[in-house]
């Protein structure tokens, strides 16, 4: 890594990915072949399981230690409600389990972990420290432990997402995607099924991407298994946005559900651009990552109105996208704003992330003009 202004907390923050994509994976496997009880709902409906909480408790952990305690500030999307309940006692004890597991394999990432096993007070304690809202001045963490849950739950697609916010600006991004294929053009293949197990154990999928502001450079490693250790650089690749900007080649992104956006205005957005191709529907922030790995060329997401998007779903993949040579705006063509707190405040309409200048201008006149004759 070039030394930069943010290179120790991107060194950290690459490697404290990596550990918690090898805690996903292992949780991810179990839920899957024998323990549904991991899966809660929460009381937005959503569902949660006991990797966001052990993700939020680790990665909350592990900067505390590598930075100042007292003064860090960590937005993140987990809270304790549920867990501190009577009756998520079981489920708690698995958080502490799952956590203390984590922790121990930090040495292997070159980082130092506890010299005791956490008890469930401090692994609580480490979950609601990420409760910062973010705002306009100094530095904050944002992490989205487990983006795409029900990618997650459903043995698919999801992100390990954390980034860095310095005085409003998104500096660092890092993007944690266990069963992203390691090779070119895998991302359409693997979509059209959910990813195997046995895929995941042979290698062929998993991938931490990260960037720093201002480096015009994104890098891709593969996540490290069995007893392997972390060596810097850990075979990390460039990785850069396609340089398809003919609409009839392109490829689009959009979420696997409907209520997280509106499809059908998208695809008369899609088809008034000249789009032809089948559009990739892949969970999570890993729309992010096919963008700036050349997989997809757009990405657009409507939200429903009256809901507001939050940081933690859009900062690190943003930043990787900008730097591996695309554009992220909203659909007026601004800049999303990350310094007014937990929500993307005063987007436009929504997202509209392309591998490159022409390919957004199109989108964005599309969208206007598709715009009054829709029922959003
Ligand atoms: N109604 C609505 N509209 C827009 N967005 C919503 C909505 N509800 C939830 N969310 C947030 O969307 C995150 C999941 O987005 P995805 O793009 O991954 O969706 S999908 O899984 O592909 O359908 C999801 O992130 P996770 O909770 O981390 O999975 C939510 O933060
Ligand atoms: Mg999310």
């Amino acid at each position: 890594m070039e030394k930069g202004k943010y290179s120790e907390e991107l060194n950290v923050a690459v490697r404290v990915v990596h550990m918690a994509c090898s805690m996903c994976e292992k949780v991810q496997r179990q839920l899957l072949s024998t323990n549904p009880d991991q899966v809660k709902s929460k009381d937005d409906d959503s569902l949660v399981t006991v990797a966001d909480w052990s993700v939020q408790a680790t990665v909350s952990w592990m900067l505390c230690k590598a930075f100042d305690s007292q003064k860090i500030s960590i937005v993140a999307e987990e809270d304790i409600q549920t867990l501190s309940k009577s009756e998520s006692k079981s489920l708690l004890a698995m958080v502490v389990s799952a956590v203390n597991a984590c922790l121990a394999e930090a040495p292997r990432f070159g980082l130092q972990g506890p010299e005791k096993t956490l008890d469930a007070s401090q692994i609580l304690e480490a979950i609601s420290k990420c409760s910062s809202t973010g705002g306009r001045l100094g530095r904050h963490w944002v992490l989205d432990p487990v983006d795409g849950t029900l990618g997650f739950v459903r043995g698919d697609q999801y992100a390990v997402a954390l980034a860095m916010i310095d005085d409003g600006e998104v500096v660092i991004g890092v993007l944690g995607c266990p069963n992203y294929p390691v090779k070119d053009d895998g991302l359409n293949k693997y979509s059209q099924q959910n990813v195997v197990m046995s895929r995941i154990s042979s290698g062929e999928v998993g991938c931490v991407m990260y960037t720093s502001k201002g480096s015009r450079k994104a890098w891709m490693q593969p996540l490290i298994r069995s007893d392997k250790r972390f060596e810097w650089p850990n075979s990390a690749k460039l990785i850069q946005v396609s340089s398809i900007d003919d609409p009839a080649l392109a490829t689009l992104c959009e979420p696997v559900e409907k209520s997280n956006s509106d499809h059908s205005f998208a695809a008369g957005v899609a088809n008034t651009v000249g789009l032809r191709k089948k559009p990739l529907r892949v969970y999570s922030m890993v729309k992010y990552a096919a963008i700036a790995r050349g997989e997809a060329e757009i990405y657009m997401r409507f939200a429903r109105s009256g809901y507001k998007e939050k940081i933690w779903d859009h900062a690190a993949g943003v930043l990787l996208v900008q730097e591996a040579g695309g554009m992220v705006t909203d659909a007026g063509g601004r800049p999303l704003d990350f310094s007014k707190g937990i929500y993307l405040e005063g987007l436009d309409r929504g997202i509209i992330a392309c591998s490159g200048f022409k390919l957004h201008q199109k989108i964005i006149a599309a969208v206007y003009a598709s715009w009054e004759s829709s029922n959003l």
